[in-house]
């Protein structure tokens, strides 16, 4: 289990997260959302151990997220990857720092993805950066897979491909999965818990199946209408 007890972090005059309190619960597959600005990205590079709390603490089963960063499979919001390396020399440079590279697994989801390993970073497109970040990702059997805006700037068919990876290889009940997105329809179908963002801290939470039965609404009008509460 993730917790956030009381996060605050501070960016000059910015309170990103203010107080944040959070349990993200084991085996389950997490949606985080919220307009521009709410703190996922915040949140998320806290778990990974990028960023360290003002105050209040973020404990990873029962450790600091230093401790534990070789559970933590991160794909970051920016593009991060080298583009004069291929494809094949990212895995090789991602597999030298990682214990739990699954080779079997990284060529299994190349050619999933129809991506190549002599494909060139700098030369492929957005679309094919965006599945080889998750590539670099998902080949790693980390407990916890943190994906900041995996779709962002993504066509519709290429997001179903990278969604339709997750939903395949999801281990359900032993991997943890936090999505931070924007496009909540499409990871509507995917998330078992979700977590609503805004201005640091959480407004809503709570099981995706729960809400739709109870409210008798999507995610995304759900989403609508708590923000439209909250600027009222
Ligand atoms: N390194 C930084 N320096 C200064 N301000 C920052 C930094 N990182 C985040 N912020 C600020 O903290 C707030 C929360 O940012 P964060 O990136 O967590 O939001 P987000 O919910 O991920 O937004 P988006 O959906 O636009 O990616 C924003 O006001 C942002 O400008």
């Amino acid at each position: 289990m993730i917790e956030f007890k009381e996060v605050s972090k501070r960016f000059g005059s910015t309170l990103a997260l203010d107080k944040l309190d959070a349990n993200f619960p084991t085996g389950k597959i997490i949606g985080l959302f919220g307009p521009n600005g709410a703190g996922k990205s915040t949140s998320i590079k806290m778990i990974a151990g990028l960023n360290r709390p003002d105050q209040g603490q973020v404990v990873i089963d029962g450790e600091l997220p230093r401790m534990s960063k070789a559970q933590i499979a991160y794909l970051p919001e920016i593009d991060h990857l080298y583009p004069w390396m291929t494809i094949g020399q990212a895995a090789g440079f991602t597999r030298s720092f990682y214990v739990d590279w699954d080779n079997d697994k990284y060529h299994e989801l190349l050619k999933y993805l129809n991506l190549n390993a002599e494909m060139k970073i700098g030369k492929i497109s957005k679309g094919q950066r965006a599945k080889t970040k998750l590539l670099l990702t998902a080949a790693r059997r980390a407990p916890y897979l943190l994906m900041d805006e995996p779709l962002s700037g993504i066509d519709i068919l290429t997001r179903e491909e990278i969604i339709n990876t997750l939903v395949r290889d999801y281990r359900e009940g032993e991997q943890t999965i936090i999505i931070s997105t924007h496009e909540i329809a499409e990871v509507e179908s995917l998330v078992d818990e979700v977590f609503f963002i805004d201005q640091g801290k959480i407004m809503l939470s709570g099981s995706a199946e729960e809400f739709r039965v109870e409210r008798g609404q999507s995610l995304v009008e759900i989403m609508k209408e708590a923000f439209r509460h909250a600027d009222q």
